[in-house]
């Protein structure tokens, strides 16, 4: 009897605009993978590795390329490097997955895994995710995005607790007007069947509207581009960045990284998020306000308008400190910065515990205290008290009545 080749692992790129919801769909992923063990690659726009910290500890197996987008690497020899590790047959990974910065080119990740000479992986599918409170408003900032549903091979279409019927029949309709043959997955809180992800029915390869890229549709289609762009920077003629003149993403945008110890004062902090710089688009990360009664950690997310806190308990030897990435196009990354420095508690004066009212009322109100602990790894917070900054805020039930840590 021949040998029977060894099973190639799928590599599945998770794609999708800032803040649509990865973590919170990879977390989805990996708490209910059943017997399958899922290897994942998280890739931070931001210096400090938030996500990789929020997906950290749940997974098999992960290894975090931070700093930056993983699209734009010139040399690739360190996704291989994860990827060869992670394929290991030691490692017993059934499928991995790439969660792309929110900034990223998927076609450019597509393309590293297909020239990966490794034959223990194969390339699985693109998913991306769509933000639908937000996809109408990016999509006309970043017309680009069309293209990425386009390749996609399933599009998630997340948060869709946040918009009503007509809305969400509206967007299935332009998004299968973008993405032809593709299925579109309606989703709250990534809560999608695993089995959409890893077992993925496989298509029919004589159906060009439905195919999945193959490493050539990628060549074509960069010198499609190379073609239709000029370069505006270099002009005709130009080598290009390895990559043709397609305008990246992240090309547009900065991101801060901000870290203190000392903690940080509650209404000065959100003074500084109430007024933040309209482009300053995604902020997460983890807050310390030393305050009375409020001495957790507390997630903090704002997506556009969207901003919630999520507290925590610290871990016993977790280092109590403010790490937060800022992201946005735009904006005065220095007057940020200054901003944010300026939000810190240096004085021997301790906000009192009123200051937290400004803080809690963006606190997802729940019966279960469990459903807020993990800001990307939980069940869906209580819908009925979601917040947009936009909206009109609660009031919150008394200050404080988070816990302390
Ligand atoms: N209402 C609502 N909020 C969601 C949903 N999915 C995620 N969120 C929230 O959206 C925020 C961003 O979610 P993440 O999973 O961190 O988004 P991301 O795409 O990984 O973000 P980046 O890596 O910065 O691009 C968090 O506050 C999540 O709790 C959803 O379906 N509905």
């Amino acid at each position: 009897m021949a040998p029977q080749a060894p099973r190639q692992i799928p590599v599945i790129v998770l794609a999708g605009f800032l803040g649509s919801g990865k973590t919170t769909l990879l977390n989805h992923l990996l708490g209910r993978s059943g017997g399958s063990r899922v290897g994942a690659v998280v890739n931070d726009f931001g210096s400090i590795e938030i996500d990789a910290m929020t997906v950290a500890g749940q997974v098999d197996s992960m290894v975090s390329l931070g700093n930056g987008c993983l699209c734009c690497a010139v040399d690739t020899s360190e996704l291989d490097e994860y990827l060869e590790r992670l394929a290991r047959p030691s490692a017993r990974i059934d499928v991995i997955v790439i969660e792309a910065s929110g900034l990223a080119e998927p076609q450019e990740l597509i393309r590293m895994i297909l020239a990966s000479e490794n034959d223990r992986i194969v390339y699985g599918g693109l998913a991306e995710v769509v933000d639908a409170a937000e996809f109408g408003a990016t999509r006309a900032r970043h017309p680009e995005i069309d293209r990425h549903v386009a390749i996609a091979d399933l599009v998630v279409l997340n948060k869709a607790d946040r918009i009503g019927e007509a809305e969400q029949r509206s967007l299935l309709e332009t998004l299968a007007e973008l993405s032809p043959g593709t299925p579109v997955v309606p989703a709250a809180y990534g809560r999608i069947d695993p089995e959409l992800f890893f077992d993925r029915k496989p298509r029919d390869a004589d159906d060009e509207a439905v195919r999945q890229l193959s490493f050539e549709d990628l060549f074509r289609e960069e010198a499609e581009a190379e073609e239709e762009d000029a370069c505006s920077e270099h002009g005709p003629g130009c080598g290009g960045h390895g990559h043709g003149h397609r305008q990246h993403l992240h090309a547009a945008y900065e991101s801060v990284a901000f870290e203190s110890d000392e903690p940080m004062n509650p209404r000065r902090l959100m003074a500084f998020l109430d007024s933040r710089p309209a482009g300053l688009y995604r902020i997460k990360g983890f807050v310390h306000f030393d305050v009375p009664e409020n001495r957790q950690k507390f997630a903090v997310h704002a997506v556009g308008d969207f901003l919630r806190f999520y507290p925590s308990p610290w871990q016993p030897d977790e280092e109590r400190r403010t790490q937060l990435v800022l992201i946005g196009s735009g904006v005065d990354t220095a007057a940020v910065r200054k901003e944010l420095t300026d939000c810190r508690e240096t004085g021997p004066e301790r906000a009192d515990v009123n200051s937290m009212w400004g803080v809690l009322r963006y606190v997802p109100s729940t019966g279960d205290p469990d459903e807020t602990a993990d800001f990307a790894g939980s069940e869906e917070p209580d819908q009925s008290e979601e917040l947009d900054q936009s909206e009109e805020p609660g009031e919150p039930e008394e200050p404080g009545k988070a816990g302390a840590a």
